[in-house]
């Protein structure tokens, strides 16, 4: 039988079959994967087949389908293991904020970076537009006239008083999603509001202080009432900067990767290079400077802008 892991504890997956059936297994075996050793061979988000014990309600999954994407955390001080935190994402959304707190703009650039080297395609969406001043509506257009130029899809929405809500909800409808956001922006807010029969806290304490292991938790997937899943996995709240080579970070740029065939130097890093198509699209103001600050961040290592 084949089915969707919607849960995992490490040890326990969570699989849900096509007509909605909730299997606990275990995994027998080991999957291994090409270029990375992984601490957990399966993640939520995964499509597995899998057996029933025999005189059991559980079964074991006996094989992983192809992942068209995943997403992994590195191990700290052990370089080359890696838990894969989630696999098969359709979209990844980081909700953001232009009041209390304001995200950066290099903040949300990380993001898309990171969005672009898992190939995960990603959306933005602005939170809590009901405090939005009049000036904050102008920097709010301002932003997404950047973001949409290039290809991000924007949304304006708020939590608190529902409004666009139902733009958000067409967007997840039928996909897997992974929500992302700074402490803060209102991303539970947002979650409850799209499954309104749970207040996702609660639910994630209480289910798993039952079996007392809420503290093993890896990631769990929440059904939506119209179809799709969200994830939302507390260890990966801003899907953090992967390790991107020099050479490659401007590929994750769609404005840069579209233009730099045309610069004069194969290997240009478009820093100062003569005939760099890219700071010329820059002087001619068809790059925005954040996002080319956002490049140079990166590129030379800076971490710290949050
Ligand atoms: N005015 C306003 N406040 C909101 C909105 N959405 C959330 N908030 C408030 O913002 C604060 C943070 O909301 P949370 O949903 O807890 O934010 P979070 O992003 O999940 O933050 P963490 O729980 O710290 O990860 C709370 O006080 C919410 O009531 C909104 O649309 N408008
Ligand atoms: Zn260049």
């Amino acid at each position: 039988m084949q089915g969707l892991i919607t849960k995992s504890t490490g040890s326990w997956y969570q699989v849900q079959t096509p007509d909605g059936q909730r299997i606990d297994c275990r995994i027998k075996g080991k999957f291994r994967m090409k270029d990375i050793t992984t601490t957990n061979p399966v993640a939520v988000g995964d499509i597995v087949d899998f057996e029933m014990e025999p005189d059991s309600e559980n079964g074991v999954i006996t094989n992983l389908h192809q992942r068209k994407n995943y997403i992994i955390r590195k191990a700290i001080n052990l370089s080359k293991q890696a838990q894969i935190i989630a696999a098969n994402l359709d979209q990844a959304l980081l909700v953001v904020t232009l009041a209390s707190p304001r995200t950066s703009l290099g903040f949300i650039d990380r993001f898309l970076v990171t969005a672009e080297a898992y190939d995960i395609p990603a959306r933005l969406i602005f939170n809590k537009l009901d405090l939005f001043s009049d000036e904050g509506l102008e920097i709010l257009a301002d932003y997404k006239s950047i973001y949409e130029n290039i290809g991000y899809p924007c949304f304006e929405v708020s939590a608190l008083d529902g409004t666009n809500i139902d733009q958000v909800q067409e967007l997840l409808k039928d996909k897997v999603t992974l929500f992302s956001g700074h402490s803060g922006v209102g991303k539970s807010s947002l979650i409850n509001s799209l499954l309104p029969s749970l207040d996702l806290r609660t639910h994630m304490v209480s289910e798993w202080s039952d079996k007392g292991m809420h503290t093993t938790t890896f990631a769990e997937m929440f059904e939506l009432p119209q179809g799709g899943f969200i994830i939302d996995t507390p260890g990966i709240r801003e899907l953090g900067v992967i390790d991107i080579e020099k050479q490659e970070l401007g590929h994750f740029f769609p404005e840069m990767r579209e233009r730099m065939n045309e610069c004069r130097f194969n290997n240009c890093r478009h820093i100062n290079e003569p005939g760099c198509a890219v700071l010329e699209a820059l002087e001619n103001g068809e790059i925005e400077l954040s996002r080319y600050e956002s490049y140079l961040s990166i590129y030379h290592g800076n971490d710290t802008r949050a």
